[in-house]
């Protein structure tokens, strides 16, 4: 499957639609709502994994229509093929957008993260609406173009961290909002996830097994540096997460479900003032196993002081028991957020309801919306859901700022938004991007 001549066919592809995409810009399906029938027609990017829960979950829409699925690997298509047995498969979702072109209106990206930005960007800027896996990319500046691309496209965009339209987490947001432990002071998140160790591995494999028959390896690489396949689950299926080319880590795997109630419940839209990382070593291949990183962000209406720290923990680090200042009977949960307020702590356990550490204080829990039928509303009627790529865009550069930090352990570095820079430590920006492997580089917006 990856070969030469693949590479040049597909580098010949790119070069074509970027020629033609630079003179017709697509408008955003809803204004070509018309010809829909008051359907939407879909297409499934990623079709295994997350990819097939993402797919069957908007495929549950009745006035979804599934006209196309897309996999590196055609062994993982067979799950998903009977969602809608007629619909063409690909391997290369460039491929499938030049040939279905307006029959297709909408799609999902639940690919590993390095691949999220180049496949969203180019759906975007064909006018296709976009339903994102989380994190919403794999660098901060890939996110900051995925903000600006949806804007100037007028599409319809959320980022797939589905628990923001559960109940746990909008129980809290209203909580916080309703002002149940008054103004907050500061936000404790953590995880059991642990940056690495799924794969078993610390450094490259010495030996590679052969690609198998069914994967596109050059595609499943993609805008990262090409390197031998490894075998399975050195990096595929799963097992990237692990990589600093690939995934991002624990924060990059949960940072946008357990900071997401924060943001929503705090109204943050502003960039990150600073960062600091402390964790147990890591090497260039691989993400810390444990760590602590902490946030300085902007004040809001909800929060006691102009500014707010959040402090992250993962890999099995917590908040002390002096944090969370529990009640006798209550108990920290495995994973999740506390909430230290003026009038007491909130405590948000992960996809639990919340619960506060005030004498008498009950929670009234709100109801959960479909995430993904919320997505397929706004993609027909134009109403954009709530986190679309303009909220996903903020919260994953603030996630994958604190990967950026891991890069220097023991510093703060300070960020300007605004000009998207480290300000007090030059070298640090390199992090902030990536170098595109040729053929699969992303224009800056
Ligand atoms: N919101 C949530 O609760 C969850 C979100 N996720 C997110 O979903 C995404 C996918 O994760 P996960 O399903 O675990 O990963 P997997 O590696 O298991 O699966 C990803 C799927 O995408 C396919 N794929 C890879 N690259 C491409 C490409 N360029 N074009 C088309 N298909 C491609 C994979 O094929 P192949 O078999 O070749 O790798 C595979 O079928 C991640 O961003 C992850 O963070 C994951 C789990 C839960
Ligand atoms: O919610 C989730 C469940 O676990 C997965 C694997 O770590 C995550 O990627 C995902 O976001």
């Amino acid at each position: 499957m990856t070969s030469t001549s693949d590479t040049t066919r597909r580098d010949f592809l790119k070069t074509s639609v970027a020629a033609a995409a630079a003179t017709t810009f697509a408008a955003p399906a809803f204004v070509r709502g018309q010809n829909l029938n008051s359907q939407l027609q879909f297409a499934g990017i990623g079709t295994d994994g997350k990819g097939y829960s993402d797919i069957k979950l908007i495929a549950s829409h009745d006035k979804v229509k599934c006209v196309a699925f897309c996999d590196v690997d055609l062994s993982r298509t067979k799950k998903v093929k009977p969602l809608a047995p007629e619909a063409p498969v690909f391997q290369d979702y460039k491929i499938m957008l030049d040939e279905l072109g307006d029959k297709i209106d909408a799609v999902s990206v639940s690919t590993p993260d390095h691949t999220h930005a180049i496949i969203s960007m180019d759906a975007m800027q064909r006018g296709k609406h976009v339903y994102c896996q989380k994190p919403l990319t794999r660098t901060v500046w890939e996110a900051r173009q995925m903000r600006l691309q949806a804007k100037k496209s007028g599409v319809i965009t959320r980022m797939g961290n589905q628990i923001h339209s559960h109940s746990a987490y909008r129980t809290a947001a209203k909580a916080i909002q309703d002002g149940v432990i008054g103004k907050v002071k500061a936000v404790h998140s953590y995880v059991g996830t642990t940056g690495h160790g799924r794969s078993g591995l610390l450094n490259k494999p010495a030996n590679n097994e052969a690609v198998p028959k069914t994967l596109d390896w050059n595609l499943w690489i993609s805008v990262a540096p090409m390197r031998p396949y490894g075998g399975n689950r050195v990096y595929h299926p799963f097992t990237w997460r692990d990589w600093q080319d690939f995934g991002s880590g624990a924060i990059g795997d949960f940072g946008c479900h357990l900071l997401d109630p924060v943001y929503t419940a705090l109204k943050i839209t502003g960039d990150p003032i600073s960062v600091h990382s402390e964790h147990t070593g890591m090497n260039d291949e691989v993400w810390p196993a444990q760590e602590t990183i902490k946030y300085v962000i902007p004040g809001t209406q909800y929060t006691a002081g102009s500014s707010l720290p959040i402090t992250w923990y993962d890999g099995g680090r917590r908040p002390s028991d002096s944090i969370a200042k529990l009640l006798p009977g209550q108990s920290l949960p495995s994973g999740g957020s506390i909430f230290v307020g003026e009038k007491g702590n909130l405590i948000l356990p992960h996809y639990r309801q919340p619960f506060v550490n005030i004498e008498g204080v009950n929670i009234e829990p709100v109801e959960s919306l479909d995430h993904y039928h919320g997505w397929v509303d706004g993609c027909l009627s134009g109403k954009q859901p709530s986190d679309g790529f303009e909220y996903g865009g903020h919260l994953t550069e603030a996630v994958q700022l604190g990967n950026v930090a891991a890069f220097f352990p023991g510093e703060t570095l300070e960020f300007d938004g605004k000009a998207l820079k480290i300000t007090n430590n030059s070298e640090a920006n390199k992090y902030l991007t990536r170098d595109y492997r040729a053929g699969f580089e992303i224009a800056s917006i």
